[in-house]
């Protein structure tokens, strides 16, 4: 879902929106929400207050309405209060029945123009999921400019690589040539979901896309905020390794 993140609507009215565009699906869906869609990607100043722990209610809410609607859901990321003190950006990812089944803590911060670096801890873990759509593998956002973290990935069976994002407007030509790239490369599908509208001031790329093994674009949102929808068939992964056995020939790793 790329979510317009108008930081001047209020949280709680922006949450109820989200979650009811959540429970709209029907029970064989992945939903993939963007990078710190609720508290802000870019309105880092607030990050400690809307920091929460795995087990807030952010993460309650979505684990609910993940039930509820009966669909895996990739939450995008929170600011997580971590055990030992620190914040991170922390992406969750829920079972239809509603279980926490993944978190992933965002190995690269992003320093450029961000508060990030500054603000929060790095991750350390790479992780994968399996899932009725496949093994997932997950990234965030500035990850994707890292094709060393996708081979890892890769190495631990990824198969659809999940990446939420709050990709500004700017560089969203790096954006959709680099989710291709990560697709053509590791032979994957790459679900990128980015954010729409402005955060502090700063215009969000939009632009989400679902990218096939091949490096086709399956679908692809414009710049504004709306649900895009794709029908992936994770067979294809093996049948393009099969038919065009590049990974094969790796000599490094
Ligand atoms: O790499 C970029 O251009 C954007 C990265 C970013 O916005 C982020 O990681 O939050």
């Amino acid at each position: 879902m790329q979510l317009d993140v108008d930081l001047s609507v209020p949280k709680a009215d922006r949450l109820a929106e989200t979650l009811r565009l959540v429970r709209e699906r029907a029970d064989d869906h992945l939903v993939v929400l963007p990078e710190l869609w609720l508290p802000g990607g870019w309105d880092y100043a607030r990050w400690d207050e809307d920091a929460e722990t795995l087990d807030g209610p952010t993460a309650q809410a979505l684990a609910e309405a993940a039930r509820d609607a009966g669909v895996w859901l990739h939450g995008g990321s929170i600011v997580e209060r971590g055990d030992d003190g620190a914040h991170y950006n922390t992406s969750l990812v829920f079972g239809p029945d509603g279980a926490l089944r993944a978190t992933y803590r965002k190995i690269h911060r992003f320093g450029f123009d961000s508060g990030e670096a500054a603000l929060m801890g790095p991750g350390a873990d790479l992780v994968t999921l399996a899932t009725p759509f496949g093994t997932l593998g997950l990234a965030t956002c500035y990850d994707l400019r890292f094709p060393e973290m996708f081979r890892l990935l890769l190495d631990r069976g990824a198969e659809v690589l999940v990446v939420p994002a709050a990709w500004p407007a700017r560089r969203v030509e790096h954006w959709r040539l680099l989710a291709r790239a990560r697709a053509v490369e590791n032979q994957v599908f790459v679900l990128a979901c980015n954010t729409a509208g402005s955060q502090a001031g700063l215009a969000q790329g939009g632009h989400s896309v679902v990218v096939d093994p091949w490096g086709e674009i399956v679908a692809e949102a414009g710049p504004e905020g709306r649900v895009l929808t794709a029908e992936i068939d994770t067979a294809l992964v093996a049948k393009t390794r099969a038919d065009f056995p590049v990974l094969k020939d790796r000599r490094v790793g």
